[in-house]
């Protein structure tokens, strides 16, 4: 087994920085289902660019690698103790090689631990099964997707829906239901694991366990085929579109199973996974430790360079008729309230990141710089460190924006901000204050981390660190950022009208389908 730590680091690679075939398939097919030169369009057709680039560059699609989550199969006999400490060591190892970001945290201090190690971290599970080889899958779940997770209790009122039964035309608006609340903030179009029945813990495994079905299989039950197919027909039509910017593409796979349940509870339990479904496997020889095969490689390979050669059709059309707005900060209230949802802004200058340890931080404290006119962006990068001491950005896509919905006007108007960038859109405390203070809202692509990282010319700085990589304020300097203001100064929110409308498209899914 000496060869199973190496093996270990290339799975853990290969997965953060290649998405697997099966995934880029559906995301094509995405792209032929969005109108060209749409927003949502020109969402994809950077996260195509995107992926490219992460493929290229042998770097995280998304800055956000997750919680790295193992399922293994082991015949017996193998040592199990040892492998923990092989993939330990590995994880250690991808972190330092900035293939990881350092994700763990202590829940109680908010420490991050560095390396990727902490308690219950990775996530580490084992099975016993009979055949020769050791099975092991990896999936680097990030979190905006993962606080879309939902689960249902049966029978329940489901808005738009109305009752939801204890049966499976109850469990089809459960669905439903998920995959409107998740909106645009678990980076759409989006792929759900289903899990029925089971307990609250047992349902929500089920429901992962899901997400490691390949997309095109086909279901073994027939009433759950139904269902799928059902799904993805009808998910599609709530108009939530990529990044929720209203569009075509909403769903990319639906995955549903099964089990028992104890007579008082009825679990539907769902995961709901971003774009960037990171989830890669091998066959390991018990012997060596070597990999003998890759999994999840059945299938056509898609050639996402011909998907790229139509960018700049859709980039085109797209200028048809948007306005594109070159901004550089300090920003003045007049400039900021010329903005108006819908136009295309790129950024020349610096951006500060600040994410959720930072807002709460300015809410009592002074800012480290003077954000007077600045733009924050909701970000928290992978950095490296050269050895002269100098940072370099590896991934840098926006995190989801709400989280920061207590704090972000307050803030903006304490500070003078003029700008906010993040993904998902804010709610109604933040357009009031962007009206107020006169301020936007700006929407990058979520997942789009080495889309971004491109654009970030130089870091000048940084504040905070001991919040951690991730929750640092981070200097950036950047060269033609683009982002789409999604909310202005004038009440308008795009994210508003599309949780609206997807509201109503929910309501004509009402009437029973399976009976
Ligand atoms: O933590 C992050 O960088 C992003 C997170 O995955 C999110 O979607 O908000
Ligand atoms: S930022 Fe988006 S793509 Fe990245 S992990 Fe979060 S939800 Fe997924």
């Amino acid at each position: 087994m000496e060869k199973f730590q190496q093996s270990m680091y290339d799975l853990i690679v290969e997965t953060s920085t290649k998405l697997p075939k099966d995934v880029r398939r559906a995301i094509a097919r995405a792209k032929v289902r969005e109108n060209a030169g749409t927003r949502a369009a020109m969402a994809l057709d950077t996260i195509v660019e995107n992926i490219q680039m992460a493929d290229e560059n042998v770097s995280p699609i998304c800055q956000d690698t997750g919680l790295p989550t193992f399922k293994i199969k082991v015949p017996v006999g193998v040592n199990q103790i040892e492998m923990k400490k092989a993939i330990r060591a590995a994880i250690v190892e991808a972190t330092k090689n900035g293939k990881l970001r350092p994700n763990s945290v202590d829940s109680l201090t908010g420490k991050n631990s560095g390396d990727n190690l902490g308690e219950g971290v990775p996530v580490i599970k084992f099975e016993q099964w009979e055949n020769d080889y050791i099975d092991v899958r990896l999936i680097l779940k990030g979190g905006g997707c993962e606080n879309k997770n939902i689960q249902y209790s049966l029978p329940c009122e489901l808005e738009g829906l109305g009752r939801a039964g204890r049966d499976l035309d109850g469990i089809r608006k459960c669905i439903l239901h998920a995959v409107y609340q998740a909106q645009g903030q678990g980076c759409s179009a989006g792929f759900i694991g289903v899990g029925i029945g089971g307990d609250r813990s047992s349902g929500y495994e089920l429901a992962k366990e899901q997400l490691f079905r390949p997309v095109d299989d086909v279901n073994p039950i027939e009433e759950l085929r139904q269902l799928e197919e059902y799904i993805m027909e009808n998910a599609n039509k709530l108009g939530i579109g990529t990044m929720g910017f209203g569009g075509e593409s909403t769903l990319l796979g639906c995955k549903i199973g099964v089990m028992h349940r104890i007579p008082a509870s009825f679990f539907v339990s769902v995961a709901y996974n971003c774009w960037a479904f990171r989830r890669m496997g091998v066959k390991i020889d018990p012997q060596t430790g070597e990999i003998v095969e890759w999994l999840y490689q059945d299938g056509e390979d898609v050639d996402l360079t011909k998907e790229l050669e139509k960018v700049e059709a859709a980039a085109a059309l797209e200028q048809g008729d948007t306005r594109v707005i070159d901004l550089v900060p300090p920003l003045s209230e007049e400039q900021v309230r010329q903005l108006r949802v819908g136009d295309v802004v790129r950024i020349s200058g610096m951006i500060y990141t600040g994410r959720d340890a930072i807002h709460k931080y300015l809410m009592d404290h002074d800012a480290p710089v003077d954000l007077n006119g600045q733009i924050i962006y909701h970000c928290g990068p992978v950095m490296l460190k050269d050895e002269e001491g100098r940072w370099h950005v590896k991934a840098a896509g926006p995190t989801t924006s709400i989280r920061e919905e207590p704090y972000q006007g307050d803030i903006m108007k304490k500070f003078g901000v003029r700008a906010v960038i993040g993904k998902g859109g804010m709610g109604a405390k933040t357009l009031q204050a962007l009206k107020e203070h006169g301020g936007v809202y700006l929407n990058a692509i979520g997942g789009a981390a080495q889309y971004y990282a491109d654009c970030i010319k130089s870091v000048e700085g940084v504040d905070l660190l001991e919040f951690g990589i991730p929750e640092a304020m981070w200097h950036l300097r950047v060269e033609n950022f683009t982002a789409v203001v999604t909310m202005d100064s004038h009440g308008n929110s795009l994210h508003e009208d599309v949780e609206k409308s997807s509201l109503e498209k929910l309501a004509q899914f009402k009437e029973p389908v399976f009976k």
